[in-house]
């Protein structure tokens, strides 16, 4: 059987779970989540954001044909025409000024997850870079599903987190986390057992820095 995307969240299923189903997550989807660790959160997913930007950078300088190259053309510009406009307008709504984002210091988890995916990519060539990236892209859009099946989620005005959940179900986040799979699932199924094993490495790594990044935001960690 070849090596599809599956693989990678099954090689270290634990992990992966600890991701998905963290308090923070559940606590964000039930409406509980305290409202300081949700801006201390946002606060670092925009220094994240800008991280990974450069990243999306560097998946181009790593790009063989034209269609890779273009490929991350386009999640350059998602990240720097929509997402970080979003996320600027909405950190605002938080109370959290634009001036305030710009001064920012990065707290360690921030630093060591962006700084890990980069030296990857840097390190490796374009699947390991999509691999490290991939529990970002990948895990965000099955958190929102994932809470969408979840009975003790709340959804609406009563729930202050509500747009944050809209905003990784909606068609545009979906379709993207649908096409990042396609892609892994034709490079994976190319691959060596001993390459795969080095890949699943990267994802399980990347996969543990997601943890640490809820952990951060749930003990205002700096
Ligand atoms: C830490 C983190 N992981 C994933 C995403 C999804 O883009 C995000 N915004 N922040």
């Amino acid at each position: 059987m070849p090596y599809q995307f599956e693989d990678l969240k099954n090689a270290f299923p634990t992990e992966w779970r600890d991701y998905i189903e963290h308090s923070f997550v559940q606590q964000l989807g039930n409406g509980s989540l305290a409202p300081e660790a949700f801006q201390h959160y946002l606060k670092q997913d925009y220094l994240f954001l800008i991280q990974f930007a450069r990243a999306y950078a560097l998946a181009a300088y790593k790009s063989p044909t034209l269609a890779d190259l273009l490929q991350a053309k386009d999640g350059l510009l998602a990240i720097l025409d929509t997402e970080l406009g979003l996320h600027i307008s909405y950190c605002k709504e938080w109370g959290i000024s634009e001036q305030e984002l710009n001064n920012l210091p990065e707290a360690r988890a921030t630093l060591a997850y962006t700084r890990y995916v980069l030296d990857t990519g840097n390190r490796g060539d374009l699947l390991d870079l999509h691999v490290a990236l991939s529990p970002c892209m990948v895990g965000y859009g099955e958190i929102a599903n994932w809470l969408n099946r979840r009975s003790e989620t709340l959804r609406g005005e009563g729930n202050p987190y509500d747009a944050w959940i809209a905003m990784y179900e909606s068609d545009e986040f979906q379709g993207a986390m649908q096409a990042e799979i396609h892609w892994l699932d034709e490079r994976l199924a190319d691959v060596t057992p001993t390459r795969f094993e080095q890949l699943s490495h990267i994802f399980r790594d990347a996969t543990r820095l997601e943890i640490d990044f809820w952990d951060m935001g749930l003990n205002l960690s700096d």
